[in-house]
């Protein structure tokens, strides 16, 4: 197990992918949430020293998984019930060509039809290789009637200094400002730099956007996503979050690859997929 995380989860509610040489993910079953992601011995996402790890919240860092809602539900939860269900180990990690792969599945139980009646099968394949981790969702409609849902992959991003933080590929894009009432607005910038509470809804994004701090680059190439939420709380959300560390704003930036400005139609016995690939670039 992980240093880092040694002492704050159970050994059985985490998958690793050891794909050696320093690299490894470590997912909680509870949302299949993607705890932390090691690059060459770099730690890439963030986790919040006062996340919640006993299966009794969402996961407040790593990748939390957003299904079948993005955002506040009349239905159920915030951003869905996907990140507060316990997922089950679809295959387990297989190492091959120096590619680590794993997948972990969630179906529809009594529990989810009673807020949200419908049949579904939910697999989510991560493969992981020595620059880059591939999460991939499957949402298969295992009912006799078409639904709509929305979906993203909630990435926390770590930073040394969110001040030199940039995300790039966003230029020209239309945006939601969730900040300002949702305020339709334009991005102009070729990189977005992130100096308050940002809470911004991109749409149709690029086949790749990224991430740029001091010392790497991550690029996420997005497919069937065409989304990109760019989400950092600062620092007055950050204090009334119970989950989250004061300070913590400065060091994590969100860059979330979604389907959620507009639903997404699945017809019954229909399978769609939603991808994103994470690849890291060190700075030399
Ligand atoms: O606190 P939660 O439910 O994990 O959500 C965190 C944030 O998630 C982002 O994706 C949303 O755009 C924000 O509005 C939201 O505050």
């Amino acid at each position: 197990m992980d240093t880092d995380l040694a002492g704050r989860v159970q050994e059985r509610d985490v998958v690793i992918l050891d794909g050696g040489v320093g690299t490894s993910v470590v997912v909680h079953l509870h949302g299949a949430t993607a705890l932390s992601w090691k690059c060459d011995g770099k730690e890439i996402l963030f986790l919040s020293k006062k996340a919640v790890l006993d299966n009794s919240k969402a996961i407040r860092g790593g990748i939390p998984l957003v299904f079948p809602q993005f955002g506040p539900w009349t239905c159920g939860p915030q951003h869905g019930f996907a990140r507060n269900k316990r997922w089950s180990v679809e295959s387990q990690p297989q190492k091959a060509d120096g590619t680590v792969t794993c997948s972990l599945a969630l179906s529809d139980d009594e529990d989810t039809r009673k807020i949200w009646n419908y049949r579904f099968k939910l697999v989510y394949t991560l493969e992981l290789t020595k620059s880059s981790l591939s999460t991939r969702l499957t949402v298969d409609n295992t009912g006799s009637e078409g639904f709509t849902f929305t979906t993203l992959m909630h990435s926390y991003f770590l930073t040394p200094d969110i001040a030199t933080t940039t995300v790039r590929g966003l230029k020209g894009l239309n945006y939601v400002d969730k900040v300002k009432n949702g305020q339709e607005l334009q991005e102009d910038r070729d990189k977005v730099t992130i100096p308050q509470n940002y809470d911004r809804v991109y749409q149709k994004c690029p086949s790749t956007v990224s991430m740029e701090c001091s010392s790497h680059t991550v690029s996420v190439n997005l497919s069937n996503f065409t989304d990109v939420v760019v989400w950092n709380p600062w620092s007055e959300k950050a204090r009334a979050m119970s989950d989250f560390g004061d300070e913590e704003y400065s060091t994590m930036v969100c860059v979330e690859a979604g389907r959620v400005s507009c639903p997404v139609q699945i017809a019954a016995g229909q399978q769609l997929a939603f991808q994103q690939t994470l690849q890291v670039q060190a700075k030399l």
